[in-house]
């Protein structure tokens, strides 16, 4: 069994700036988005990276740089699926968890949204992930609004 840790952070974009928030690869009704070269799918990076560093892999960076047009506005869920293409078939998902830190929006009204595109591009039934929320107290840069926050975890078990 090995396991993996993965962090993300994107800061929001202005208003104006039309981004759409995408979390988990779901499209969420906000009023801002967030910054990114890909769709800044902060959830879906922290989950890659998790998972990376579970198969002992290089990190999202390395496999999808953003300083390459092919990447940008890309769909982050489709990046995990070609990570899991990446890490392959001798490992396994055993579960993932995954916590995202804003004051807004509400996760739990998205998370089984969520958790069911994380786990079809695992290749794992949607109750080996969990996503949850939870805001930071209005504390620091999350509390203040400015962006988002996610942080997981993967463990992967050998077939
Ligand atoms: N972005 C968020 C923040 C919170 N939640 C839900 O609210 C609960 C309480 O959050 P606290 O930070 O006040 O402890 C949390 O357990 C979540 O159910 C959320 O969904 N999305
Ligand atoms: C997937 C990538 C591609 O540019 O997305 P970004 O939106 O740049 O997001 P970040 O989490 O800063 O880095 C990961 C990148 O590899």
């Amino acid at each position: 069994m090995r396991v993996g840790l993965g962090v993300d952070v994107h800061a929001f974009a202005a208003a104006e700036d039309g981004r759409k928030l995408v979390l988990g690869g779901v499209d969420i009704p906000f009023d801002r988005g967030l910054l990114g070269h890909s769709d800044a799918d902060v959830l879906a990076h922290a989950v890659t990276d998790a998972l990376l560093g579970a198969a002992g892999l290089e990190d999202i960076g390395h496999y999808f740089p953003d300083t390459d047009a092919r990447w940008r506005d890309a769909d982050s869920i489709g990046l995990l699926r070609e990570v899991r293409r990446i890490v392959g078939g001798s490992w396994e998902v055993a579960n993932v968890d995954a916590v995202v830190m804003c004051e807004r929006p509400k996760i739990r009204d998205h998370r089984d949204a969520m958790r069911k595109n994380l786990a079809g591009a695992l290749e794992v039934d949607f109750s080996r992930v969990s996503v949850r929320g939870t805001t930071t107290e209005r504390l620091g840069f999350t509390g203040r609004g400015e962006g988002i926050a996610a942080q997981a975890v993967c463990l992967l078990q050998e077939r």
